[in-house]
């Protein structure tokens, strides 16, 4: 264990060695196993520090002004600043699949360069950039500044798994644990190649302000495992998420009350639910141990609505920003204020991209013009635009790829359309129509798509898509960041350029806010798994006994209620109900409170949001002070 001021860096290389070798070729919890973790979580991995009364200020970041930003990012190969990166302490060689996935990045990232010449800083780079300028906004001192942006905590691990193939593979992982000031910590897990410190650091980063914006009472955490999960099949993805927890275990870095992992890129229900059984595997004493992780399949102790959670914020964000006079002026808003009637591209259909774009279309009257995934991008000419469970639906019978969507929906839409005409049934996806809708499909590059012609663009996959090189092409008036961090501080001083030129730029609603909903939702799923108690279970019936009770009344004095009126007005909260209920105040406060402070200093929402979570943490420190 090393201490460098308020910052602890914890890391260990993996015990590759026979036994774990063995535990691993045995489909993991082998008894071997099963006692090397048990002597392993013995010994003590203090990771809460909250004693920092020798913090220093980290300096400011390398390239400070909006000119200097640095090379686009190459995650693999940026170098780290010697003020914040300790040597590396490995015990081996780079792992394989490590190499593999540095190979299938750069490639990644050839392709991005030739779109983007201009240099850029580091994803952590930009979110302290972000974070400094806000800070100004503050009257919080320089020292506990310092304090509050740096990382706690960073753990580095590798472990090896067995393949199918019966070779041996060395995965790398990481846990940051960005700030303590509240416990437990609490941000999601990635899957992805491109996993990196840097990027870890920075989501926990984000993670500690996002809980702060929306008053959620963790402190921030992200992880990641460095894998291209379509290389794996399922066996292999359970062993890799079993290690990876049992990992987590032996460094107390897990845990109800310590830090609770959640679904992120690549990761979802079904990842939280291992991870939940190999917890209890060790832990059955703990009578809270299912809140060791939220985001969980209901049966397993998930709670309903977490699912759609990110995606339902961000249409409830984006509702409330849209719903505001002073905004649309403000931003010179295309077609005025509200959702309704708005042309809207999504990048990313995934877990928080169809959700988001469901409610758009849904809830909000918003038409889906374009669809971007991995493989190229749907574009809708017709009045009614894309249907997401449509393109979804594809999606999980390809693989993932959009490619060949407009020749099956032209396939089904002629079956029905030859039903019709002989009298058979249709089914439910044809009834709506019976001509195709033009849709064409544009094959190469995704990101093209965030440059086409739209009122709302939702970025919905990774980090960084908006950056310096093609923000002056984004003709969108809002940019909603479904995604964490996907407007780089380089794209963002271009558009603070343009304000200042007087030139119309987008309204960008911040992660911090506009994503909130997922953790928001993780902290009810938490306090219903310590409470042990459905939501609504103990309240439901005599709400609807109450309510009975009342249009009794109203129907003796001769009020008459149609019969839609009398189901809502008798339907008591259930917990679908109580959660969207739950998030819709959560949002509508956190837009509600970045928006009046935005007015206030006279910033955009980002920076509004950065300072409102500075002063909130601040605070918490201010009044219980810092430890010894
Ligand atoms: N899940 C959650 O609750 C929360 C997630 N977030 C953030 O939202 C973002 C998305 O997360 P999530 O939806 O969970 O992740 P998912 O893995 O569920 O979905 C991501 C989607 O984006 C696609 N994709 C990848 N690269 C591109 C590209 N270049 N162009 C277009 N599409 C692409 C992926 O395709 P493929 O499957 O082929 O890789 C996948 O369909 C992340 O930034 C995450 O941190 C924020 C808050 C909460
Ligand atoms: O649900 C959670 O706890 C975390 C969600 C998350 O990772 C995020 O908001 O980025």
């Amino acid at each position: 264990m090393c201490t460098m001021g308020c910052r602890l860096i914890q890391r260990w290389g993996a015990v590759v060695d026979r036994r774990a070798a063995t535990a691993a070729a045995s489909g993991f919890i082998s008894s071997s196993a099963a006692a090397a973790v048990r002597q392993l979580s013995t010994e003590t991995h203090p990771i809460h520090h909250p004693a920092a009364a020798s913090a220093k200020p980290s300096p400011p970041a390398a390239g400070t002004s909006p000119e200097s930003v640095a090379e686009v990012p190459d995650v693999l190969s940026a170098p780290p600043s010697p003020d914040k990166q300790p040597t590396r302490v490995t015990n081996h060689d780079i792992p394989s699949s490590t190499e593999r996935a540095a190979a299938t990045v750069r490639e990644a990232l050839r392709g991005h360069k030739a779109q983007s010449p201009m240099r850029e800083m580091t994803f952590l780079e930009s979110v302290d950039r972000f974070f400094d300028d806000a800070a100004k906004l503050t009257h919080v001192s320089p020292a506990l500044l310092g304090h509050i942006k740096e990382c706690n905590t960073l753990l580095e691990f590798t472990f090896p798994i067995l393949r199918s193939n019966g070779q041996i593979e060395l995965i790398r992982a990481y846990r940051a644990q960005h700030s303590h000031h509240r416990l437990p910590t609490k941000g999601g897990i990635r899957y992805d190649v491109r996993v990196s410190e840097d990027e870890v650091k920075a989501l926990a980063a984000l993670m500690t302000f996002k809980c702060a914006t929306v008053d959620v009472p963790f402190g921030g955490a992200k992880g990641g495992v460095v894998i291209d999960r379509t290389k794996y099949n399922d066996v292999e993805l359970e062993r890799i998420t079993r290690r990876f927890t049992v990992e987590l275990i032996r460094r107390n870095a897990i845990g109800p009350s310590l830090d609770v992992p959640a679904p992120d890129y690549g990761t979802g229900q079904r990842e939280m639910g291992w991870m939940k059984d190999t917890y209890e595997a060790f832990h059955q004493k703990d009578i809270d141990r299912i809140a060791c992780v939220t985001g969980k399949p209901i049966n397993l102790g998930g709670i309903r609505g977490r699912e759609s959670a990110t995606g339902l914020g961000v249409y409830y964000g984006v509702r409330e920003f849209l719903a505001r006079p002073d905004v649309v002026q403000a931003y010179s808003i295309r077609k005025g204020a509200g959702v309704a009637g708005k042309d809207v591209v999504v990048q990313g259909l995934g877990n928080v991209g169809f959700w988001a774009a469901k409610f758009m279309r849904d809830m909000g009257q918003a038409r889906i013009v374009a669809i971007a995934e991995r493989d190229g991008y749907l574009v809708s000419r017709s009045d009614e635009g894309l249907d997401p469970t449509q393109v979804k639906r594809h999606l999980a019978a390809t693989g993932g790829e959009l490619r060949g969507y407009v020749e099956h929906r032209q396939a089904e839409v002629g079956v029905a359309t030859a039903a019709a005409a002989m009298g058979g049934s249709t089914t439910a996806t044809t009834t709506t129509t019976d001509t195709v809708a033009p849709v064409e499909f544009v094959p190469g590059n995704p990101a093209e798509a965030l440059e086409l012609d739209c009122d709302i663009l939702i970025p919905a996959a990774l980090e960084g898509v908006i950056h310096a090189g093609n923000a002056p092409r984004i003709r969108a008036s809002v940019i909603a960041e479904a995604a964490n961090g996907p407007v780089t501080y380089g794209a963002d001083a271009h558009f603070r350029t343009q304000r200042q030129l007087g030139v119309d730029r987008p309204l960008i609603i911040p992660d911090l806010v506009l994503n909130a909903g997922g953790v928001t939702v993780s902290y009810f799923e938490w306090v219903k798994n310590l409470g042990h108690l459905r939501f609504g279970r103990m309240t439901r019936r005599i709400e609807e006994k109450t309510m009975r009770a009342v249009v009794d009344v109203l129907e003796r004095h001769g009020v008459k209620l149609a019969a839609r009126d009398l189901l809502d007005l008798q339907a008591g909260a259930d917990e679908t109900a109580l959660v969207r209920s739950g998030l819709e105040d959560t949002m509508c406060t956190a837009v509600e409170e970045t928006w009046t402070a935005a007015k206030q200093s006279g910033c955009d929402p980002r920076l509004a949001a950065y300072s409102n979570s500075i002063r909130k943490i601040a605070e918490d420190y201010g009044t219980s002070g810092i430890f010894p």
